[in-house]
């Protein structure tokens, strides 16, 4: 599987030498982030590698081999390429005569044509020679005008030291306390990531060119910036964001892309724009006006509840926290956003955490950016399901719910929501759209019907609905934080209401089964058993394993057990065979000796018969 993998990976970059980007299709290479798919995907390819090959040993033009570790520089052909380009000769998406390229290419674009990424034509005029054009999903890969392309993403993910985190999925599922990349490489990838300076550079590289469709459509929809002076960018990255966000809204006087020392050391000069290196888990920068974009979703609950406790303290009272991250949808359904949307996560949790979050869109608000009433942007996909239309082939889809509830707004009056238009095709367009008839107050009662969450993380700043007063600007000084106490009394008492209700309507909570479950949760109790049932298998000492673990330690020393055993009777078996084996020689030999004994006889007696014989004759 490594070499297969390498093999991809080498395709992957040659053909990203070919114009800046990379041809290879990205539904496969999605397909190959998982386990099941990965052979699959791959086999193609290194089948082509396989062709190939015979044809590049004669002519040494390029040397694919399967263990090869570098990318490809082919710079005569690739500098021709180019130049071509820039002379119109395959002005952009229509491919140069291949017959003058190396056999490679042609093997090449032939077999990404049966993919979704080479539109393949055989031109009668030109005697029957094979053209190739990009399709639209060929050119998300190829740097566009605005410098843009979705490579280096694919890149990234399909990294040696990301791959090989996917074989260990299996193990996350059994212990979800270490990610499959920790397992790999002994630490989590973050910090694995800060001792390569090229996979930090690539990670930069990948999240500065996915951003900017995102963010032109955050800033075409959003006008919850205004009034910030002093805006933080959290895990910024290379501070691509904030200078999209501050070239659109000159009146915010300074930016500061926070992120990692190491990430932030790498990071472009750009004006107003302070690069800031630190841990999020530590502190923060006190700022009018915290943004983040796609971080917390690389966290459990808990880490994410820390990153909020330090948002907390850095922002100023009624202050803003802007969050782009993506939530599961509530329903799965068939479409491909979904389908994105959750191998999305399984990614995450294959190589930054193992745990599962929990949060949705609601509980991701109860992570304290309801009590600091500044949830402003998030990406709410279940939204989607009935906008089809909208959604074509593509990668993700995104939507903004805006429940700005801080200064003055405390009804937030729109809702935006932004999808991709058309996927990563046709200039990486997004549509957002606003919708009128949204209110904070139907999101807050959405909040108190959702208890569970709310038990964890409900915090004593929550807005009532129908509080008539600004809570968020003020809600640091003592009489409000009276009156806020008094709020949360009521909601932990609906809150106990609402769950026991919940719980009682819960029918699978109401399942005897679960309560036997709940009442033995240190058993193992496999099957849908009543309490009669386990109080007869404990009995019989058939509810004998108190937990998975000591289920699986137990499971193994039994294995151990056993292969003693097996090797004791083999040990045994072994002997017993030679035993019989020396035996039977033993017998044998006996039977020669006794045969050599009896021809000694037998020759004794002749040799003595003929010496009477002779004798008689003489005498
Ligand atoms: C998935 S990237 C998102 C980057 C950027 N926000 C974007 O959307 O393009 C997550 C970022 O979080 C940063 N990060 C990870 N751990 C961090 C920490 N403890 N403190 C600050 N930043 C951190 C990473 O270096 C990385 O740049």
């Amino acid at each position: 599987m490594d070499n297969k993998l390498s093999v991809a990976r080498v395709l992957v970059e040659y053909f990203g030498h070919l114009d800046d980007g990379c041809y290879v299709a990205n539904h496969r290479l999605r397909k190959a982030q998982q386990p099941a798919g990965l052979a699959q995907g791959i086999d193609a390819v290194v089948d082509l590698v396989g062709k190939a090959r015979l044809t590049i040993d004669n002519n040494k033009v390029l040397d694919l081999s399967s263990t090869r570790q570098e990318p490809l520089n082919d710079t005569t052909y690739l500098q021709r390429w180019r130049e071509e380009g820039k002379t119109g000769q395959h002005p952009s998406l229509h491919l140069p005569d291949l017959d003058t390229y190396p056999p490679i290419w042609r093997w090449g674009c032939q077999e990404l044509a049966t993919y979704p990424l080479l539109a393949q034509q055989l031109q009668r005029e030109f005697g029957g020679k094979r053209k190739y054009s990009l399709t639209k999903i060929g050119k998300s890969l190829v740097t566009d005008a605005e410098g843009l392309s979705y490579a280096p993403y694919v890149l990234q993910h399909h990294q040696d030291a990301l791959m090989s985190a996917w074989p260990l999925v299996h193990e996350a599922v059994l212990d979800p306390t270490i990610e499959p990349f920790a397992k790999v490489h002994g630490e989590p990838a973050y910090s694995y990531y800060g001792k390569k300076p090229k996979m930090n550079g690539l990670m930069r590289k990948a999240m500065s060119r996915v951003f900017v469709p995102f963010m032109t459509s955050v800033l075409d929809g959003y006008d919850g910036f205004k009034g910030v002076k002093r805006l933080v960018d959290v895990g910024g990255s290379a501070g691509d964001c904030l200078r999209i966000i501050l070239q659109k809204h000159c009146f915010i006087c300074e930016g500061i892309n926070f992120d990692l020392p190491e990430v932030v050391a790498k990071a472009p000069s750009i004006p107003e724009v302070t690069h800031i290196g630190g841990d999020m888990f530590k502190s923060i920068h006190v700022v009018d006006a915290i943004f983040m974009k796609w971080v917390l979703t690389t966290w459990t609950d808990d880490e994410c509840k820390l990153i909020m406790e330090n948002y907390y303290k850095a922002l100023l009272a009624g202050r803003k926290l802007i969050a782009c991250e993506p939530v599961l949808p509530d329903d799965s359904n068939e479409s491909q956003r979904t389908r994105a949307l959750l191998e999305g996560d399984i990614f995450v949790m294959t190589i930054y955490r193992a745990k599962e979050i929990k949060y949705g869109w609601k509980a991701l608000k109860y992570l304290r950016l309801v009590s600091m009433t500044v949830v402003v942007a998030c990406l709410k996909m279940s939204d989607y399901g009935d906008r089809k239309e909208n959604l074509k082939d593509g990668i993700w889809s995104m939507a903004f719910s805006d429940c700005d509830s801080g200064g003055n707004h405390q009804k937030a009056t729109k809702k935006m929501s932004a999808t991709i238009d058309n996927s990563y095709c046709d200039g990486l367009r997004f549509k957002a759209w606003l919708e009128k008839d949204y209110s904070v107050e139907e999101e807050i009662t959405n909040l108190l019907e959702t208890p569970k969450v709310v038990t964890a993380t409900l915090e004593d700043r929550v807005i009532e609905k129908g509080q008539s007063s600004e809570p968020s600007l003020k809600d640091k000084e003592p009489v409000e934080e009276e009156a806020s106490k008094e709020t949360l009394e009521n909601v932990k008492e609906k809150v106990s209401k609402l769950q026991a209700t919940i719980d009682l309507q819960d029918p699978i909570k109401n399942e005897a089964s679960s309560i036997v479950k709940k009442n033995h949760s240190s058993d193992l109790i496999l099957g849908n058993l009543d309490e009669q049932m386990v109080k007869k298998k404990r009995s019989k000492n058939q509810v004998e394993f108190r937990s998975w673990s000591s289920k699986m330690q137990i499971g193994s020393s039994r294995v151990l057990e056993k292969q003693n055993a097996d090797r004791v009777l083999e040990q045994q078996q072994n002997a017993d065979r030679a035993d019989r084996v020396l035996e039977q020689q033993n017998s044998d030999l006996v039977r020669v000796l006794e045969q050599q004994n009896e021809n000694r006889w037998h020759l004794a007696l002749g040799c003595k018969s003929m010496a009477t014989d002779a004798q008689q004759q003489t005498g």
